[in-house]
């Protein structure tokens, strides 16, 4: 089967500015793919040239096995498309809005914008120019899911939104995958594309510096942890988390509170603690940019 995008060398250069450095990324059909990575990447460059928003400076992309711009309007049609950036302006009503992306992208199932809008919670008789970040981020997801696109490219799709309703987001993606559509979306939120993705792609500076599948790429690895114990205990779990290999940084003041960072799964960790009276513990989700860093230095470990 084509892939549902395919790029070769993909590069994009903003004068002596590498954006995106000779990309090599394939998404399969069917799949749900995230692209990772800090501010400043290149996600945002690497959706635009599959748009055919921008030019790529060389390389060659495919999107549902066409160029993008020799496919022209009738390729667009078969994609969805949320900017990172939705700038919506104008006394039309979301609902006016929407009528008119229809009509542009149909054929559009009676009563679907209604539906989406109001398992995003958007109302949609409000003018789009008084409408919050977050109900313009809403609207454009509306939009782009609208009329069951092939393809849903979705950039930072949860910016601003409430937790709440990027749980809703995350199912909207669930069941675009059941339905046999591909979606692309890019974050700097670690948890998110582990919670939608199969597949993920790390960028950093413009290369893509780790592919695969979520569960492959380990990105968990690294956590921060903290805690307390009462201080009589404090000694002791000093020796017992140095004597853990895959816990780094220990730290434990004489009043019982600890630090660390820990490499792998917390398992054993939990069985020391387990042998002491734990007042409190908190295990922070990493930190994007250090994940980054990390998956760089194993690639040079190996390199
Ligand atoms: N129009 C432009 N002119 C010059 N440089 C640009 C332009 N657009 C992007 N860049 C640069 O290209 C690099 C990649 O930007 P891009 O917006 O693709 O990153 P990103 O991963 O999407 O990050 P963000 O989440 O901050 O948008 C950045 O260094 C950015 O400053």
């Amino acid at each position: 089967m084509t892939p549902a995008i395919d790029t070769r060398a993909l590069r994009k250069d903003y004068g002596r500015r590498t954006a995106v450095r000779d990309m090599n990324l394939t998404v399969e059909t069917g799949c749900v793919y995230g692209l990772i990575g800090p501010n400043g990447a290149g996600k945002t460059t690497t959706l635009r040239m599959l748009l055919d928003i921008i030019r790529p400076t060389s390389g060659e992309v495919r999107v549902l096995g066409r160029a993008p711009r020799a496919g022209g309007p009738k390729l667009r049609r078969r994609i969805g498309y949320v900017p990172g950036e939705l700038r919506l302006e104008g006394r039309a009503t979301g609902r006016d809005l929407l009528r008119h992306y229809a009509e542009i992208s149909g054929p559009v199932e009676p009563g679907a914008a209604e539906e989406l809008a109001e398992r995003l919670d958007l109302d949609l008789a409000r003018q789009v120019r008084t409408l919050s970040k977050g109900n313009k981020q809403k609207l454009g997801l509306v939009q782009a899911f609208l009329h069951r696109p092939e393809l849903l490219v979705l950039d930072e799709p949860t910016s601003g939104l409430d937790p709440l309703v990027q749980r809703e987001f995350l199912q909207l993606v669930r069941e675009a995958r059941e339905a046999g559509q591909t979606v692309l979306l890019s974050s700097h939120v670690l948890s998110e594309i582990q919670q939608a993705a199969d597949r993920v792609a790390v960028l950093s500076e413009g290369d893509v510096v780790a592919e695969g599948s979520v569960s492959e790429l380990r990105l968990t690895a690294i956590r921060h942890l903290r805690g307390r114990v009462d201080a009589e205990s404090a000694p002791g779990l000093r020796s017992s988390l140095l004597a853990l290999p895959a816990l780094r940084e220990v730290e434990v003041a004489e009043d019982g509170r600890f630090s660390g960072v820990l490499d792998s799964e917390p398992n054993a960790l939990l069985k020391v603690l387990a042998g002491y009276r734990v007042q409190d513990i908190v295990i922070e989700e990493p930190d994007l940019e250090e994940s980054v860093l990390a998956l760089y230095g194993q690639e040079d470990d190996r390199g």
